[in-house]
């Protein structure tokens, strides 16, 4: 079986709207309801001073600390006050969690404050209406400064994750207001980006953002997309190009014609992606989560075995002190950021450099990575077809009549080929007439009828298989120079070719390279015809290659591999290879490809770069890394804590107090937050 891949369609907007709010989309789970901390940290700061100053720690009496008649009343109203107003986002999460039956992080820390306050209470009670009582020790001093330190810890943690999040805002924001619309009778007027409208001519001047999705009508410029793509370099816009909204406009003036607005925009799609893959946080949550339900029951036994242990070597007031202290120090503050600070980091991390992940999952697989498939078309190669040749076999039809029956076929599909062709006809300005019943055959290319005859433009492997005779000679003359060949067959009559070579891209070998110094074995998955594949992977260096292959096979292939027991990465852009992408451990779409392949896939390279692959694979490293580095210092804090609190190392003199206890779990919080902002990728 293969993993079930949930992906959340990425041309489903529901979740947007116009005004591109996002404030609500950090999520970690317990700190959505928790309101603004700031203030909440400033005022008990302030309730906390009085407390410290006139209550003993651990029954000490500090240097600085003073009493008079009637303070201890003080201490208690304020620590009162602290405790529910301070207190209150916690014990509001602990009761989700409870209610929930879930008990983890919230339900901890309101266990120890409010086993903190109770006991307090206990021990003013004791202490002020019962004369003839010992003294009880309170906890309020270790309340107070426990209530501040958390508010402290979790409000950092908010501002952490938020931050995170602010790829969206940022991308958010680069879309402008207004447009500048260009109606038919050359005016121009200016209306607000909601209402632009598809098809609708927009000029936009030097300087000026982008506002919509677009191809070039009239002008020439130089764009940059970093923003939008990652990719530094300006890019040169001429007509017919594509521009995408939110990307910079430079010198030149130009007028678009708007192909994609608002939410049907790239921008939009984009955001939703990463909007996606940051949801996916929540199932990270639910993790740490568990983590914490667990240690809530190991705090709770912990608890226990210490009053225990104390009531048999001591007496019952220092065991209970005991287990109070076990269980305000058992607060996972730490291990619950451990992993979503990462993954958030990691996420924006990689939408700022042309990395979508869409399934968070692939960051931990990437690192047992043993093989990489790759399509050739648009994922090694540009797929940027230009015809060298196109012929007739037949006396019925000139060359041209072969490229317009083709044409007729192509004007229907979105293959890298059919565009090449496309441009060609386009050049010859051939009448291409209206084809009808067009079907795409999947590895294979295109039939339909075209006046009135049954038309097929079909690859090699078809014409093999059903044994249609061609010119073999001429056949590999023409693909040892690299072309890719399509054949006109008409009544299944083998009538003419043409013949379109492509790209390789720039940055496709050191890409091969440096998977080979990584180990990852790559390969090359095709559908074009052998000879083509052969001089490709030639020149890339790549040994193991499989072409005219069906999308099937391509899928069979993965399986095939993963059945061995490796694990696949699959890289590409088009139809056929979506159910591949599907399939594999890690699936790779190329950012231009089709939507089929964007939504089969874990991670998309928004820039069409092969060395993006590379960056990728950098980043899940690096982020593992920082995973488990963030766990040892979060669940470190623990491991330490718990048993000193319980009075393990007693005998020797050490025991954990309350407040130490809380300042080392802000150490450790802080570390884990830091060390996740310090993650790179370069
Ligand atoms: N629209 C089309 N026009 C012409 N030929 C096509 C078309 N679609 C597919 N073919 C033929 O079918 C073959 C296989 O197509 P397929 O889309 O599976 O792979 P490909 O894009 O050539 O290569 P890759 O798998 O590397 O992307 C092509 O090489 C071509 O000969
Ligand atoms: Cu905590
Ligand atoms: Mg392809």
């Amino acid at each position: 079986m293969s993993t079930t891949h949930e992906h959340q369609q990425h041309t489903d907007h529901s979740s947007m709207d116009h005004d591109h709010d996002h404030s609500g989309h950090s999520g970690m789970d317990h700190s959505m309801h928790m309101g603004n901390l700031k203030p909440k940290f400033f005022i008990s700061l302030v309730l906390t001073i009085p407390i410290i100053l006139m209550s003993p720690m651990m029954g000490m009496d500090l240097p600085f600390q003073f009493q008079f008649a009637g303070s201890e009343w003080i201490v208690l109203i304020l620590a009162t006050i602290l405790f529910f107003y301070g207190g209150q986002p916690f014990l509001q999460g602990a009761k989700m969690e409870l209610s929930s039956k879930e008990p983890a992080m919230m339900t901890l820390i309101s266990l120890g404050i409010t086993v903190a306050y109770i006991y307090s209470l206990y021990a003013f009670v004791m202490n002020n209406f019962v004369p003839q009582a010992d003294h009880v020790m309170d906890f309020f001093w270790e309340l107070a400064t426990l209530i501040v330190i958390m508010l402290l810890g979790h409000w950092v943690e908010m501002n952490a994750v938020s931050n995170a999040g602010s790829a969206l805002e940022e991308m958010a924001q680069l879309l402008p207001n207004t447009a500048h619309i260009v109606d038919d009778n050359g005016d121009t007027k200016d209306i607000s980006l909601q209402e632009v409208q598809e098809g609708q001519h927009v000029l936009i001047k030097a300087g000026e953002k982008i506002p919509t999705d677009g191809t070039v009508l009239k002008g020439t410029t130089s764009v940059n997309e970093a923003m939008v793509t990652g990719e530094a370099k300006d890019v040169e816009k001429e007509q017919k190009d594509t521009v995408i909204g939110g990307s910079v406009n430079g010198s030149g003036t130009i007028t678009v014609e708007v192909t994609g607005t608002g939410e049907s925009g790239y921008l939009s799609q984009v955001m939703t992606l990463v909007e996606n893959a940051q949801n996916e946080k929540s199932r990270v949550e639910t993790l740490s989560d568990k983590v914490a339900k667990w240690l809530f029951y190991v705090a709770l036994a912990a608890g226990i075995l210490a009053f225990i242990g104390w009531l048999i070597t001591s007496d019952l007031s220092t065991a209970f002190e005991r287990m109070v202290t076990v269980l305000i120090i058992a607060c996972p503050h730490a291990l619950g950021l451990a992993i979503p600070l990462v993954i958030a980091r990691s996420t924006s991390l990689g939408a700022k450099n042309g990395l979508l992940l869409q399934n968070r999952e692939a960051l931990e697989t990437a690192k047992s990575a043993d093989v990489i498939l790759m399509d050739k078309t648009g994922t090694l190669t540009e797929g940027n077809f230009a015809v060298n040749n196109y012929r007739s076999f037949s006396e019925d039809y000139t060359a041209d009549q072969v490229l317009t029956y083709i044409s007729a076929l192509e004007q229907n599909s979105s293959h890298p080929l059919a565009i090449g062709i496309l441009n060609k006809a386009e050049e010859l300005s051939l009448d291409i007439p209206e084809a009808s019943d067009v079907e795409n055959l999947p590895g294979v290319g295109l039939k339909g009828t075209v006046d009135g005859k049954n038309i097929k433009v079909a690859s090699v492997s078809y014409l093999n298989k059903q044994s249609i005779d061609y010119d073999k000679n001429n056949f590999d003359e023409l693909s040892k120079q690299g072309n890719s060949v399509s054949f006109l067959l008409i009544d299944e009559q083998n009538i003419g070719l043409v013949a379109q070579g492509d790209q390789i891209k720039p940055a496709a070998k050191s890409m091969v390279q440096s998977l080979k110094d990584q180990n990852i074995d790559p390969v090359m998955l095709t559908g074009d015809n052998q000879q083509v594949a052969q001089a490709v992977a030639k020149e890339l260096g790549i040994d193991d290659v499989h072409a005219e292959l069906m999308p099937e096979d391509k899928e069979k292939m993965v399986k095939d591999y993963r059945d061995n027991g490796q694990v696949v990465m699959m890289v590409g852009d088009g139809v056929n290879d979506a159910p591949s992408l599907a399939r594999a451990d890690i699936g790779i779409a190329i950012g231009a490809g089709t939507d089929v392949a964007i939504d089969s896939a874990d991670i998309i390279l928004v820039k069409s770069d092969p060395s993006d692959i590379i960056h990728f694979l950098t980043l899940a490293k690096r982020t593992q890394r920082k995973m488990v580095q963030n766990i040892w210092w979060g669940a470190g804090y623990n491991i330490v804590a718990i048993p000193l609190a319980a009075g393990v190392l007693a005998p020797i003199g050490i025991i954990l107090s309350p407040a130490v206890g809380a300042i080392v779990m802000s150490l450790s919080t802080i570390i884990v937050a830091i060390n996740a902002m310090l993650l790179k990728i370069d």
